[in-house]
């Protein structure tokens, strides 16, 4: 397994297959890249599903283990099922959607090899949903989940980005994974760097301390070390419900967490066949285009051997509480 100079092996990678979706969050980050396009036809300089698995192939020599599959709209993709069914058999394959497209093609994934999904929805709330997304598909979502536990993914994860829009939401969502059996919930720190919206910010610490209190158990995941809650309701004097009926409450907290990125070990690549070490920054960019597979194998290791932390050192916040580059850190690995 390959390691950067910070000492953290990639085990996994994270691939967008298209910048296109049918949705228009209004926080959306396209993995780091920006806005997102419509959903037009395939584009031309979208990698190709024998591109994208020949990346598979290489990561999965230096003992890659993972794979997710996003986007933008990665089943605006119609070779996704190809894709899914050509990764090399030893990665655990998973997905992020926004759901609108698995009902009528969920049993199809899981039968190409989709082991997992996690499915964006904001708010269990139509007109909240609506004016998030820019979108009126929030029956079809709900319908993608059912399709998703139905096909046998397990577990269904909920992403929630939690921002002012959607802060008054969270404890109907937790009440929600908590009464179904199947859903997890991973609610994700809205990342305010990547909008140019600071003010849409909240305070995820004051969601911590929530869960803390209405928690039966609190787990700490390695990866980012995310803290997880398992709830069985957001009564704190309810009954406490088996173990089997609780719900999972994932908090995915980059920016004010500062051991998030001492623990990432996914590369990202992006629609275009680009290697990126890290989500946020776009200054580490090698393309993988018409590359033969050896080419591709020197690439990756130049991308791992390059990798940097965003968050924590590398990002400082300033006197007026603003996030800026650490110069100090800049003294370390960068491209
Ligand atoms: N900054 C940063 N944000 C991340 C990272 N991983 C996930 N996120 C945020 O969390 C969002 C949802 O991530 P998902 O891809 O659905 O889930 P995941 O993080 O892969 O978690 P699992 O499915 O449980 O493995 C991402 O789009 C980001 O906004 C990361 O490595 N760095
Ligand atoms: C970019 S989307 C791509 C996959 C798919 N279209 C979806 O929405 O699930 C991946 C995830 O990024 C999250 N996300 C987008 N912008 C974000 C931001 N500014 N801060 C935190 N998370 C964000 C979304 O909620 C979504 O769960
Ligand atoms: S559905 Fe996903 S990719 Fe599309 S706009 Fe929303 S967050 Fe972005
Ligand atoms: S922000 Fe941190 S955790 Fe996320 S990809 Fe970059 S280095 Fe990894």
């Amino acid at each position: 397994m390959l390691e950067d100079d910070f000492g953290r092996e990639v085990s996994g990678v994270r691939v967008s297959l298209t910048d296109r979706c049918n949705f228009d969050c209004v926080y959306c980050h396209n993995e780091g890249l920006g806005d997102t396009r419509g959903p037009m036809d395939p584009q031309d300089d979208e990698m190709s599903t024998d591109d994208v698995v020949r990346f598979l192939e290489v990561a999965a020599e230096f003992d890659v283990d993972s794979v997710k599959f996003t986007g933008g709209e990665p089943m605006l993709r119609g070779d996704l099922e190809e894709i899914i069914r050509r990764t090399p058999d030893s990665m655990e394959v998973s997905m992020t959607t926004n759901g609108t497209y698995l009902p009528g093609r969920a049993p199809d994934l899981v039968d190409a090899g989709l082991e997992r999904v996690n499915v964006s929805q904001d708010a269990l709330d139509p007109d909240a949903f609506a004016e998030i997304t820019k979108s009126g598909a929030y029956d079809k979502v709900m319908e993608g989940v059912e399709a998703a536990l139905d096909a046998g993914l397990d577990p269904v994860k909920l992403n929630m980005v939690v921002f002012e829009h959607t802060a008054g939401y969270v404890e109907d969502m937790v009440e929600h994974v908590a009464e179904n059996d199947g859903l997890q919930l991973q609610l994700i720190e809205y990342m305010p760097e990547l909008t140019g919206k600071p003010e849409w910010n909240i305070d995820i610490g004051r969601v911590h301390d929530w869960l803390a209190d209405i928690a039966d158990e609190i787990e700490h995941r390695e990866m980012h070390d995310r803290k997880r809650y398992w709830v069985s309701g957001t009564d704190p004097d309810g009954p406490t419900a088996p173990p089997a009926e609780r719900g999972m409450v994932e908090i995915v907290d980059p920016v004010e967490n500062p051991t998030f990125c001492a623990n990432c070990h996914r590369v990202r690549v992006t629609h275009e066949g680009y290697l990126k070490g890290c989500l946020n920054r776009n200054d580490d960019l090698r393309s993988m285009g018409e590359m033969t597979k050896a080419e591709i194998r020197e690439t990756f290791r130049e991308t791992v051997a390059n990798r940097v932390p965003y968050y924590g050192e590398y990002m400082v916040k300033n006197d007026r509480g603003e996030w800026e580059v650490n110069d100090e850190y800049l003294g370390t690995p960068t491209v």
